[in-house]
């Protein structure tokens, strides 16, 4: 029986985390950090490989428990939640994988119908077809239903896993190095399409990323994780100007 949630609507921060600690073993990853990703905004964590990023992300996922502080994902603290607990807080969240994680043994159209049936939701045919088309425009992919991954560029990979997120409408997108593997015009491509996506989709989103020329674009915030913590955030141009030998790396 899957256990469902009261989420709350009116929130104006969307993911609050406070004090997280994660260890493994004497490395200790994330230390005391502290983030927030308000409604509507693009929040890039910047950071070394290595530096935690995708730690991070999949403690406010669930997939790992930090070994201390607070992580509140529209309002619901997810630290305690058991998995089936998880459930309406992934299904509000969008999680685009690096490696777009779409079936290759299935059309576009049986990718994007995926998530509706995993969260067991029930849509007759027009209106699976009417969100199938939605999602597939929104991503500039119309008329792609019947193609298999195998047939698809890194880029309309790229979108279609993207639109495969949007099928379920989510409030948050989590975007784990979005433009990594495209060459830079594809890439700057994606970099606006998820400029389009949050204005369309009135979505707020992490964005793990290096790309200093995607982040330029899509970034309302930029989130510098060095140490284990929020060194450092502030808007592109901010950040650009700093005089900090660390931040300056980044910009370089
Ligand atoms: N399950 C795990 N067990 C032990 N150590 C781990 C585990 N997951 C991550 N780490 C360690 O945590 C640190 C941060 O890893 P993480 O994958 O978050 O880095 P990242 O910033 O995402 O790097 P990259 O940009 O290269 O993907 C690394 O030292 C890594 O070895």
């Amino acid at each position: 029986m899957k256990n469902h949630i009261k989420l709350d609507n009116t929130l104006k921060k969307m993911i609050s985390i406070d004090g997280l600690n994660v260890s493994f073993g004497d490395n200790h990853v994330l230390r005391n950090l502290d983030l927030t990703l308000n409604k509507g905004e693009n929040l890039t964590v910047l950071g070394k490989s290595g530096s935690g990023k995708s730690v991070l992300i999949k403690c406010i996922i669930g997939l790992i428990k930090p070994d201390s502080g607070s992580i509140k994902v529209l309002g619901q603290e997810v630290t305690n939640l058991e998995s089936n607990e998880l459930y309406d807080i992934r299904k509000k969240t969008g999680f685009l994988f690096q490696s777009n994680a779409l079936y290759d043994s299935m059309t576009v159209r049986e990718n994007l119908e995926f998530p509706l049936r995993r969260h067991g939701i029930e849509k007759s045919k027009e209106e699976v077809d009417e969100l199938v088309n939605e999602a597939l425009t929104n991503v500039g992919l119309p008329e792609t239903e019947e193609m298999m991954p195998s047939e698809l560029s890194g880029g309309m990979k790229k979108r279609i896993a993207l639109a495969r997120t949007l099928i379920l409408k989510p409030d948050i997108i989590l975007y784990d190095e979005p433009t990594t593997g495209l060459d830079p015009i594809t890439g700057k491509e994606i970099s606006h399409l998820m400029l389009d996506i949050q204005e369309k989709y009135n979505t707020s989103s992490i964005i793990i990323s290096h790309d200093i020329y995607g982040i330029k674009i899509v970034a309302n915030r930029i989130f510098m994780l060095i140490d284990g913590m929020c060194y450092d955030d502030g808007t592109y141009n901010q950040l650009k100007k700093s005089k900090d030998s660390k931040v300056k790396s980044f910009f370089e």
